[in-house]
């Protein structure tokens, strides 16, 4: 094979982050991927009164799916058009999708980082 490997980097190498790196100002209140699951199954688990999660959980797999391809649509244009900030947003939202998802089909955490 001649030439190079395609990067996986973005073009930007400036732009890749280190972990917990942030651009937000609001760190003091920062949430974890694994505490999010603990409290969107707790909040699944007591079905609390009130809670959007328990509402989109009620809807079903069908529902969660598209909510999940949406944000995933979201996330892409957010990324290609609307810079890094608007990505990170939606981007925590097809994260908190993906939850959903994985609740409602009864998965772990562990079940998932398996595969990772
Ligand atoms: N992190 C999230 C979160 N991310 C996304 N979303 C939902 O996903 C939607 C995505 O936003 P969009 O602007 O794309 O949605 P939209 O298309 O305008 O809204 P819809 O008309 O589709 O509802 C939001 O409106 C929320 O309903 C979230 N809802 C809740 N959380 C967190 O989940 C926890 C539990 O929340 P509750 O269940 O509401 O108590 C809390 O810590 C919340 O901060």
């Amino acid at each position: 094979m001649t030439g190079s490997m395609p990067s996986m980097l973005p073009a930007d190498r400036s732009a890749v982050p280190s972990v917990g790196a942030s651009d937000s100002s609001n760190v003091s209140n920062l949430k974890t991927f694994d505490e999010l699951f603990v409290e969107l199954a707790e909040k699944w688990r007591r079905r609390t009164p009130g809670s959007g999660t328990v509402a989109a959980l009620d809807q079903g797999v069908h529902h969660l799916g598209k909510k999940l391809v949406e944000e995933a649509a979201e996330a892409w244009m957010a990324a290609e058009h609307e810079g890094r900030g608007r990505a990170a947003e939606e981007i925590s939202q097809l994260l908190y999708w993906s939850q959903l998802l994985m609740i409602s089909l009864g998965l772990s955490l562990d079940d998932v980082y398996s595969h990772l």
